[in-house]
């Protein structure tokens, strides 16, 4: 290519980037007029409601049912849902807890679901997240629930259990772990594996082939391995990009996974009620009286009506020895009329049913 052919594309691209400029700065005082709209609609006494993540949900599959290429329709989404971010936190920014510290998976998931132009708290638990959702410090949190290698997150389901949540949200992330150390240790010397418990499960056959007697130290999350590391001589940690990259550390391995499709779920917590977008799903949680069948009983109703199960979890009650409550989540909105109907007949045979919420499937 000449000078001259690359000098030509470049004006090309400032003209088009001086209209994409102009363009997402119209569309950002639109969301300002959006703002006015809802805060003069209010009534009496009424909060203004300015995330609204059914509608979000709608622009993401628009852009993606329109999007002619080169780039992906994941690509193009990833791109419109951060000017979706920065236009509402010109309304109003969101404040959202995380599972910490800085650099874990879940600060990823909460940044694929909300985008960047939010306040993000890392928080030491699982627990303090709900809690911190519960207080009104923040507006949402973001906790992981399941994984496709190493099954439930049980702190989540119980901190369900103990906390009045909505469930707004979920997100998927392919989840990639890598061997990652300081710049003082060497392969041959590592003496200390560190990671999260979760995480030393997922690279359970990888460690036991490459480092078979090496200690392996779970430690709270795969973010405080990387910290760790960093200034301890002769030790590891297992832990994804993002920790890698905060941290500065070296990879030895990538991609270390047992599994190559490893991804993992998270859920956003809060206390806002999502309106049905068409393509949804539904979280709840059932107790059943312990009797022969209960568990049958409870699945009927949604055999009967063809709706899909994505999920069942079961966990003890906690209210009484071996009773267990049922965590499931299925397809379709609490507000669907055929919905409404299978919650109702499964109220009548369960001890108590708890709606956690209805949410738009992840799109991203
Ligand atoms: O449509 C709205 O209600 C908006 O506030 C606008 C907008 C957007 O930028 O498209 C911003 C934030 C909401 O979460 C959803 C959409």
């Amino acid at each position: 290519m000449s000078e001259q052919e690359l000098k030509a594309l470049r004006v090309r691209i400032d003209n088009l980037d001086e209209k994409i400029l102009q363009l997402i700065s119209d569309r950002a005082r639109c969301a300002e007029e959006v703002a006015r709209v809802k805060m003069a609609s209010l009534a009496e006494g009424e909060q203004p409601v300015f995330y609204r993540p059914e509608r979000e949900a709608q622009v993401l599959k628009r852009v993606m049912e329109r999007n002619k290429g080169p780039l992906g329709n994941e690509e193009m989404a990833r791109l419109f849902r951060e000017i979706m971010s920065s236009c509402l936190a010109l309304e109003n920014p969101l404040k959202v807890a995380y599972l910490g510290p800085e650099g874990t998976f879940t600060q990823a998931a909460a940044m694929k679901h909300f985008g960047h132009a939010v306040i993000s708290k890392p928080m030491a638990a699982i627990d303090e997240v709900f809690r911190e959702v519960a207080a009104g410090a923040v507006n949402f949190g973001v906790v992981p629930v399941e994984n496709s290698t190493e099954g439930a997150v049980n702190h989540t389901l119980d901190s369900f259990l103990e906390h009045d949540m909505v469930i707004c949200g979920e997100v998927e992330l392919r989840i990639h772990h890598h061997l990652l150390v300081g710049e003082n240790t060497k392969t041959d010397s590592i003496s200390r594996i560190y990671s999260h418990a979760q995480s030393l499960a997922q690279c359970r056959k990888w460690l036991d082939a490459h480092y078979p007697n090496v200690e392996r130290v779970a430690v709270s999350s795969n973010a405080e391995a990387a910290k760790r590391v960093k200034g301890e001589w002769n030790s590891a940690a297992i832990a994804g990009d993002m920790a890698a990259g905060l941290y500065g550390l070296t990879r030895l391995a990538e991609k270390i996974e047992d599994r190559p499709d490893n991804s993992t779920r998270f859920l956003m917590i809060g206390n806002q009620e999502v309106p049905p977008t068409g393509d949804d799903k539904t979280s709840i949680i059932v107790s059943m009286s312990n009797k022969p069948g209960a568990l049958h009983e409870l699945l009927v109703p949604f055999h009967d009506n063809g709706i899909d199960l994505t999920r069942i979890e079961t966990r003890p009650s906690r209210s009484g020895k071996w009773t267990y409550v049922f965590f499931i989540d299925f397809v379709g909105h609490h507000r669907d009329p055929l919905i409404k109907g299978v919650l109702e007949k499964i109220s009548q045979e369960a001890v108590a049913l708890k709606v956690l919420g209805s949410y738009p499937k992840a799109v991203l």
